[in-house]
């Protein structure tokens, strides 16, 4: 279980804008690192509920939570991530997932996904009414472990299942990368093993991968 100090970063981003940042990256290198090319456009994905929350020592009442969220809902964001359906043991923050789904509003135009392990976790979503979920890796097999205790190869394989049911159920998945620069266990990260396990999470179909930079130690340079 992730400790509630750890800061978090993330930045969502589609194929193209890798393609921008590997094209920065490059036509930055040897020289003072500057930010260019910068995507036309972002995507924010409003993760207070789930991140937010998931770490709070003191259980958030459910209707403050769907209070929230439908807040965030009409605030115009377009992508609220609203809960997870993981392991209550590991996560009691979030062990009223179904309960927070089947009270929310439902605005028109936003989407409410929800992280889901494993199949457990998907099947439990589906009941629940999720039309989006994510699944999330790490690019550090400490982190790995210590969130969802299993390797990086272990959760692709169990993120593969998931990934195939929801096809079948016309369910769209994101997929995050943890730890893209540094892990507070493991220390600097290998940029090849970022690119691995993303490539991993779009070739078994997920539509966008965030990668995050989950403790905060990314410059603009890097
Ligand atoms: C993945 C597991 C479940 C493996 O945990 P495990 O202990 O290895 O699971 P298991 O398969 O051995 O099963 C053990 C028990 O867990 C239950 N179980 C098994 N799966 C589920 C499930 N889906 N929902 C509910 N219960 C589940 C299962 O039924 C069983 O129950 P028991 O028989 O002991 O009563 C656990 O490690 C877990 O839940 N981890 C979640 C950790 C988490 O939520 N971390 C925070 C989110 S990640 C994050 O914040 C980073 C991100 C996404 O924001 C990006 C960034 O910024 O870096």
């Amino acid at each position: 279980m992730l400790g509630s100090t750890i800061a978090r970063r993330a930045l969502t981003t589609s194929a193209q804008s890798v393609r921008l940042a590997a094209a920065t990256a490059a036509s930055n290198a040897g020289s003072a690192p500057r930010v260019r090319n910068l995507p036309s456009h972002v995507k924010i994905v409003e993760v207070g509920p789930r991140d937010g929350l998931q770490n709070e020592k003191q259980l958030v009442p459910t209707a403050a939570k769907v209070n929230l969220i439908n807040q965030l809902s009409h605030s115009g964001l377009k992508v609220v991530e609203t809960t997870s359906f993981v392991s209550p043991k590991w996560i009691p923050q979030m062990a009223d997932h179904a309960e927070v789904m089947a009270s929310i509003e439902r605005v028109p135009g936003v989407s409410y996904p929800v992280l889901t392990p494993n199949i457990q976790g998907f099947e439990a979503a589906l009941a629940a009414g999720a039309k989006e979920v994510a699944i999330f890796g790490a690019a550090s097999e400490a982190f790995s472990k210590k969130n969802i205790n299993a390797t990086i190869d272990e959760s692709l394989k169990k993120f593969q299942v998931v990934v195939d049911a929801a096809k079948k159920h016309d369910i769209a998945v994101r997929g995050y990368v943890s730890c893209v620069i540094g892990c507070p266990f493991d220390g600097a990260i290998d940029p090849a093993v970022v690119a691995r396990v993303a490539k991993k999470l779009a070739d078994m179909g997920c539509y966008e991968i965030s990668l995050g930079d989950t403790i905060g130690v990314g410059t603009p340079g890097e």
